[in-house]
């Protein structure tokens, strides 16, 4: 099981700043949809080239101009592009296609997405990266809850998990072994981020 580290709602500095304290700790490195609108590509590019060795996600959370959108997030050193299970199949094709030219991948955000119909329409289009989701407005209403993973059971996707993931909810989430576990705030919010990270990584290994 992996740890992703999601950075979202941070200054450049603060995303430099927390990803060279928890490096040891984390598997890989999300640049935020938010970090995103703010700097570009710019800071895909620059975090892929201080860490050339991590796997960089880029969550886009694209939900039309797949192709083009893939293609801008890979060339500034993406390894992974985040679009949306709501967008049209064709979005998600076009991210996919992309993914694959360039040898790297596309993860389908299941945000808002409740429907095991179109689980099934996600895989017959040959989806097979996908992301349980709690949306951060909607975390005010509750905890990530496990019950989500019923969404994706009996499906061969390869697994993330996100949504407010913190030190008392991981635990449970573990046990329905998910491939990767998505933490933001609970990393980037702590006054120490390190120990937090280093807690995490050690429940998940
Ligand atoms: O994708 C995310 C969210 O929609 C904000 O853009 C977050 O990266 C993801 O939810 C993980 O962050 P936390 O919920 O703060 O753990």
């Amino acid at each position: 099981m992996k740890l992703q580290l999601a950075l979202d709602r941070l200054t450049r500095e603060e995303c430099l700043r927390i990803v060279k304290e928890t490096e040891q700790e984390i598997d890989l490195i999300e640049v935020g949809t938010g970090v995103i609108k703010e700097y570009g590509m710019a800071i895909v590019r620059e975090i892929k080239k201080i860490y050339p060795n991590k796997t960089i996600v880029a969550d886009m959370k694209t939900c039309d101009a797949g192709g083009h959108e893939a293609k801008q997030a890979f060339e500034a050193g993406a390894d992974i592009v985040t679009v949306m299970a709501f967008s049209s199949d064709l979005t998600i094709k076009d991210t996919m296609k992309v993914a694959e030219e360039y040898r790297k991948q596309a993860m389908v955000d299941l945000l808002e997405v409740s429907s095991r119909d179109r689980m099934q329409q996600l895989e017959n289009i040959g989806v097979n990266l996908v992301s349980l989701h709690v949306g951060k407005d909607k975390q005010q209403e509750g905890n990530f809850d496990t019950e989500l993973f019923s969404l994706v059971k009996g499906f061969e996707f390869e697994v993330t998990v996100a949504g407010g993931i913190n030190l008392d909810t991981l635990p449970d989430i573990i046990q329905k072994k998910p491939d990767t576990v998505i933490v933001g705030s609970a990393i980037t919010k702590a006054s120490n981020p390190q120990q937090i990270a280093s807690e995490m990584k050690r429940l998940i290994d």
